[in-house]
């Protein structure tokens, strides 16, 4: 903090999904929805889809919080990890290139590839409903390869859909519409915004628009949950990544293709084993924020 009314920030991004990272260390910040929200505005605030806090940990080398910018406390970002670990080497917070991190979501373990480029090890998915957590009882399902899609009664307004959806959870929720052709802005804009906060999804749920490429690189349009449609999302590809895997659609190492970039998703299939993610982290400007 540089005094008592302005507060020290630094603006970083993972292939366009930005942020605004704090440290929170000595845990005198009081993060507030209200703060989180001014800090997040993009007219009267820094401007961010999420701020990132960085704590103490007495189980991990690092806490790391996170804060949709609609100002509530989620379990898990996986560009953001990316951004974590960079900021904390840069700020001489750690002399490891390799940490672990406390998170919601549980350990999380970055590695600093090279400068700017972070491979994280974002622990396992999880396909169980009540775990995403999903509501799926009474809905039809099927079977494609290894996983398992519900049919969805989606009233977006235009007609009643019936959307057949894959579930997974990264530490935090998501949804993945598989598309015979890239998603329109028209699609993500209605769909996302009626799935984000369909009533079968108790938390609400982060909406990934997928378009299979082929077996080693896919499309893919995220919105997110409290936030709407990102440039990227970590743990979007990931769940992606791996939902395209058990539909036996995509090679155990894709290339996730997104409006800001492209991130490296590698997973061996087997469900317990953890999803890798690879990507760039970069730092845009340091600020003081006016409270
Ligand atoms: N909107 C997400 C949190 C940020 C995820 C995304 N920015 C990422 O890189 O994983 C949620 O509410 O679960």
């Amino acid at each position: 903090m540089a005094n008592s009314n302005t507060l020290k920030f630094t603006k970083m991004h993972g292939a366009g999904n930005d942020f605004v990272v704090l440290d929170n260390c000595a845990g005198q910040l009081e993060l507030t929805p209200a703060l989180i929200k001014r800090l997040a505005d993009r007219h009267f605030g820094v401007g961010a889809d999420q701020v990132l806090v960085v704590e103490s940990s007495q189980v991990a080398d690092f806490k790391y919080r996170i804060f949709n910018a609609d100002g509530q406390e989620v379990q898990q970002c996986g560009n953001g990890a990316r951004c974590f670990a960079q900021y904390v080497f840069d700020k001489g917070l750690t002399q490891k290139n390799q940490i672990k991190v406390e998170t919601l979501a549980g350990i999380i373990q970055p590695e600093l590839i090279k400068h700017n480029w972070v491979k994280v090890n974002m622990g396992p998915a999880e396909f169980e409903p009540a775990k995403v957590p999903f509501v799926s009882e009474g809905l039809a399902s099927r079977k494609v390869g290894a996983m398992t899609q519900y049919k969805l009664p989606v009233d977006s307004g235009a007609d009643l859909e019936e959307l057949w959806v894959g579930v997974a959870s990264m530490g935090n929720p998501h949804v993945v519409v598989l598309l015979e052709q890239p998603a329109t802005d028209e699609l993500v804009q209605r769909l996302g915004a009626t799935l984000e906060s369909h009533p079968r999804f108790p938390e609400r749920v982060n909406v990934g628009f997928l378009y299979v490429v082929d077996r080693s690189r896919v499309h893919l349009r995220v919105y997110e949950r409290g936030v709407g449609e990102t440039l990227a999302c970590g743990t979007g590809a990931c769940a992606a990544a791996v939902v395209g895997m058990k539909m036996g659609l995509i090679a155990d190492c894709v290339d996730v293709v997104k409006a800001g970039g492209t991130l490296t998703i590698e997973w061996s299939g087997q469900e317990d084993s953890h999803v890798l993610m690879t990507g760039p982290a970069q730092t845009v400007f340091e600020g003081e924020f006016h409270l």
